[in-house]
């Protein structure tokens, strides 16, 4: 039973069951995805990049219709996570661990704006430096801002670490050099020295980090950068990283950051890794930065392409015909001439009995159902329902192949899986809200 169209629909399926992707197949996709990145505070270089890179991976593959949008999303998870195993990262424990095994310090210095929370990040991993029993001294090297050098030797006097400092406006390379004397003559296993916040744009100041660097050459150049500033923070980076090539980045206030753009925008940007997240004003919110954790908070837990395509199809909900009902006047007196003599009808009871798609020719069965969209019926009740679809639209006239270019017309009734219907839904319910919410990465990515 059912040969014929189980035959006619093993070509249909190929065309929209499994489905070699082109460009158009996706475009929709990306486009919501182009907007969900912008809304988390991706740069726009990188959200091209990453759209390159996506329809690179993507065009040509093969996958189901109806797994299109998660395939995207799970090729992007792939290619965020490559791009931060590409970006490498550095155990900076262990790397102090080696130094100090050869006697020697390890030094690191800190650079940001004004008011990212570089000072506060620097007590942070004083306090970090400590409980992994290393000793520490921090290098008050930002003799510029008013109040930065009593800061920093507040955070010391609480930390119970020593702080050396010189008056404002001398030279912050020459901080730097006394605090390293001071380590070497006193066995500090580690200097972190606080560089003047400063704007990316003024080349001066820029001079002054890059003579720092020079003079004391640290192992580790660390930008601090404020999760909260997005783009800003990208543009920060970028230009710190012209001027002083640093080894990797640390995101404050990530416990205000809700979206994670400016961590994947950094890492693409200056192909440097993300070592930690500052998640609080304490001194023990500092936290090692974990790919894997940052991955499934966007994405939620990981799923492959294999299985995707594993998962049963969605199931077509098949909504009642409605009810065509004939007005009086709409009766047609046939002449006792005209009479032409009918077969009796077979009800949809007794065609149920053998195959429904009776009389109706393999083409039509897959022209149809490819114009109106329709996926292979998975029941009996479904197949009869099909047929006489197909036979109402033969009889309509309608096109009877798909017109070049323009959308697809729609059966009546529609034919819609649950999940389409909800998401046409919450389209609906969301354009009426005005102003539109800021939508989180997140938000767009766990759908
Ligand atoms: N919520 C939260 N607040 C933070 C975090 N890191 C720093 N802050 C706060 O951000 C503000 C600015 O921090 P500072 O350390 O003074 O900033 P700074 O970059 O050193 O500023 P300059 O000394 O001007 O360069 C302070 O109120 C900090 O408590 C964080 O991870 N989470």
């Amino acid at each position: 039973m059912f040969e014929k169209l189980r035959n006619a629909f093993s070509l249909a399926a190929k065309s929209f069951g499994e489905k070699e992707l082109k460009e158009k197949d996706i475009d929709e996709v990306l486009f919501e995805l182009e907007i969900a990145l912008l809304e988390s505070d991706v740069a726009t270089e990188v959200i091209d990049s990453i759209k390159d890179d996506l329809k690179k991976q993507l065009i040509g593959s093969t996958v189901n219709k109806d797994k299109i949008a998660e395939t995207v999303k799970q090729e992007l998870r792939k290619s965020i996570s490559n791009m931060f195993n590409d970006a490498g990262t550095v155990d900076i424990l262990s790397n102090i661990q080696k130094k100090k095994e050869k006697g020697e310090p390890y030094i690191i210095s800190f650079m940001g704006i004004n008011g990212t929370g570089k000072t506060t990040t620097i007590a942070k991993f004083a306090n970090l430096l400590r409980e992994n029993k290393y000793s520490v001294v921090i290098a008050a090297a930002d003799t510029y801002r008013a109040g930065a050098i009593e800061q920093i030797s507040e955070h010391g006097k609480r930390l119970n670490v020593k702080v050396i400092a010189q008056n404002y406006g001398s030279d912050p390379a020459a901080v730097a050099r006394d605090a390293v004397l001071y380590a070497k003559s006193h066995k500090i296993d580690c200097i972190l020295i606080d560089t003047a916040g400063r704007m990316q744009t003024s080349k001066n100041l820029m001079d002054q980090i890059s003579k720092i660097n020079k003079v004391v050459n640290p192992d580790l150049k660390l930008f601090v950068g404020d999760s909260l500033a997005g783009n800003d923070t990208v543009s920060q980076a970028r230009e710190f990283h012209n001027y002083t090539k640093f080894d990797g980045a640390i995101l404050t206030k990530s416990d205000a950051d809700a979206r994670g753009g400016s961590a994947i925008s950094i890492v693409k940007v200056t192909s440097s890794p993300i070592l930690y997240l500052g998640v609080g004003q304490e001194y023990s919110d500092l936290k090692s930065f974990n790919k894997e954790v940052f991955l499934e908070t966007i994405f939620g837990p990981e799923e492959s392409v294999e299985e995707i395509k594993k998962k049963p199809e969605p199931k077509v909900e098949l909504k009642p015909e409605p009810k065509v009902e004939l007005k009086p006047e709409s009766k047609v007196e046939l002449k006792p001439e005209s009479k032409v003599e009918l077969k009796p009808e077979r009800s949809t009871q007794e065609i149920s009995n053998d195959d429904p798609f009776v009389g109706i020719s393999t083409q039509d069965i897959e022209k149809y159902s490819d114009i109106f969209d329709v996926s292979p019926p998975e029941s009996d009740d479904q197949a009869r329902k099909l047929a006489a679809d197909i036979r109402k639209w033969i009889s309509a006239g309608r096109p009877k192949s798909k017109p070049k270019d323009e959308p697809k017309s729609k059966p009546e009734p529609e034919m819609k899986t649950k999940d389409e219907s909800e998401e046409e839904d919450e389209v609906d319910s969301e354009k009426d809200e005005k102003p539109i919410k800021k939508r989180s990465l997140f938000g767009w990515l766990k759908k």
